[in-house]
């Protein structure tokens, strides 16, 4: 189980602070899959990094991250050692890039164990049994990365962040670089990995909510470093009560029915600059429904059970 309060995460820059994370609260329960949808910079990956990963120039400005029921020192980067891999896995978003290249696979993959305190050969009944789950031979292990299809490196990143059976593990837009029968065959793998037991739950991020409608329990919204809108992916998709998150919807013509290849079609006008965010709700500069009360933070509505928004123009009635 896992629970984010209040994480405020900003990039140092020469200008100042760009907030890209800023009073993000949501939580995440065992045997559950939370898909993290939102445009092109919202703050998806800087938020998922930030949990795992976070380091200069992303500095940590407040909250807390509670992964079942302990404290992770999401802002020691050193401490946080003893959780990657082992409690809380992420395969980033260029997942296909993260192999070393001089490195065979079996080496580096040991080098990786090693540095974790772990006994490749202690290991290597499971490291067999994980390459067969997602369909690679077992030697790969004597391969260079280069001699590897993209979509073959991305199975073994994935076989490398779920080797230490985590309970929480992170994929980052891993379906993006790949053509749309493999990025269906990618999104069951990560399924599996929850549905056999080898984590305990997953954040699943994409910009694309038609995949998020595949596979996952819960959608957040998030827009410009804030969450937009969180529920069941039924009520989301069925009952979108946010304005951001209706028009997300509506700018992706086949939601739900089948994966896409179909790019965003995108929302008139852009994000807006997270150095000196606009005050109040974040997205009233491309709001139909503004008024001058969106210039005061949006409240956090209940819309019903596990559905929630921040917006002042959502009412229970939506
Ligand atoms: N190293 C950095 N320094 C300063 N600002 C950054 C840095 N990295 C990202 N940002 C800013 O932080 C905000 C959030 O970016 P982030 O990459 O987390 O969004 P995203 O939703 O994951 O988008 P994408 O899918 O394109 O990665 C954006 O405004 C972005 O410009």
């Amino acid at each position: 189980m896992l629970a984010v309060n209040g994480l405020k995460l900003y990039y140092k820059t020469l200008k100042g602070y760009v907030k890209a994370v800023d009073d993000v609260s949501f939580d995440l329960k065992d045997n559950e899959i939370l898909g993290l949808a939102g445009e092109s910079g919202c703050g998806k990956s800087t938020l998922v990094n930030g949990l795992i990963l976070l380091k200069p120039p992303l500095n940590y400005f407040g909250g807390n991250v509670i992964l079942d029921n302990e404290l992770l020192p999401i802002n020691d980067f050193e401490k946080m050692n003893d959780f990657r891999y082992k409690r809380l896995s992420i395969i980033p978003q260029y997942a296909m890039d993260a192999l070393n290249p001089t490195r065979k696979i079996g080496v580096y993959i040991k080098e990786v164990l090693k540095s974790k305190g772990i006994n490749y050969d202690s290991i290597h009944d499971r490291l067999i049994e994980r390459l067969k789950f997602v369909n690679l031979p077992e030697r790969v292990l004597k391969m260079y990365p280069i001699e590897l299809s993209g979509g073959m490196k991305q199975r073994l990143v994935m076989v490398i962040s779920t080797l230490l059976n985590p309970s929480l593990l992170i994929a980052d837009e891993v379906t993006s670089a790949l053509d749309v029968s493999s990025q269906k065959s990618v999104c069951l793998m990560i399924k599996g990995f929850k549905d056999e037991g080898i984590v305990k739950s997953l954040i699943f991020v994409t910009h694309d909510l038609s995949v998020l409608y595949q596979i996952a329990d819960r959608i957040m919204v998030m827009y410009a470093g804030k969450v937009a809108e969180i529920g069941t992916t039924q009520q989301i998709i069925e009952n979108p009560v946010h304005p951001y998150t209706k028009m997300l919807l509506s700018s992706l013509p086949e939601v739900g029915i089948r994966y896409t290849d179909t790019r965003l079609k995108g929302i008139p006008g852009r994000p807006p600059q997270l150095l000196n965010p606009p005050k109040g709700c974040r997205f009233k500069d491309r709001c139909p429904f503004y008024s001058s009360q969106c210039d005061s933070e949006p409240p956090k509505v209940q819309v019903e059970d596990n559905h929630i928004a921040y917006c002042w123009k959502v009412n229970k009635n939506d």
